[in-house]
């Protein structure tokens, strides 16, 4: 039988949590860029930046995996993706 503490038990999973943010963030950087490349061709093509209904099937896809707050998750990563370039 374990004989880790509270405290261990707490600390190591943070530390496991830190790890899964840190490569969170690295992904959302590299959607970033990704985003970013896809509005530089387009807008060089002379379109919009902004692509509505690929918007709203990203969207539907966060709230389909994760609900409301999936919605929400979504608009900032778009709000993110924007805005830049
Ligand atoms: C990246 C694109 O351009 C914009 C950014 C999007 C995104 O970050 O997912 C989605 C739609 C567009 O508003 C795209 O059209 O795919």
């Amino acid at each position: 039988m374990s004989t880790s503490t509270t405290s261990d038990v707490i600390g190591s999973a943070r530390e496991r949590i830190d790890d899964l943010d840190g490569r969170i963030l690295d992904l959302i950087r590299e959607r970033m860029g990704v985003s970013a490349s896809i509005q530089e061709a387009r807008i060089a093509a002379g379109g919009r930046r902004v692509h509505l209904s690929r918007e709203m099937e990203i969207l539907d896809r966060y709230r389909q995996a994760l609900g409301k707050p999936g919605t929400t998750l979504a608009m900032t990563l778009l709000e993110l993706c924007r805005g830049r370039a």
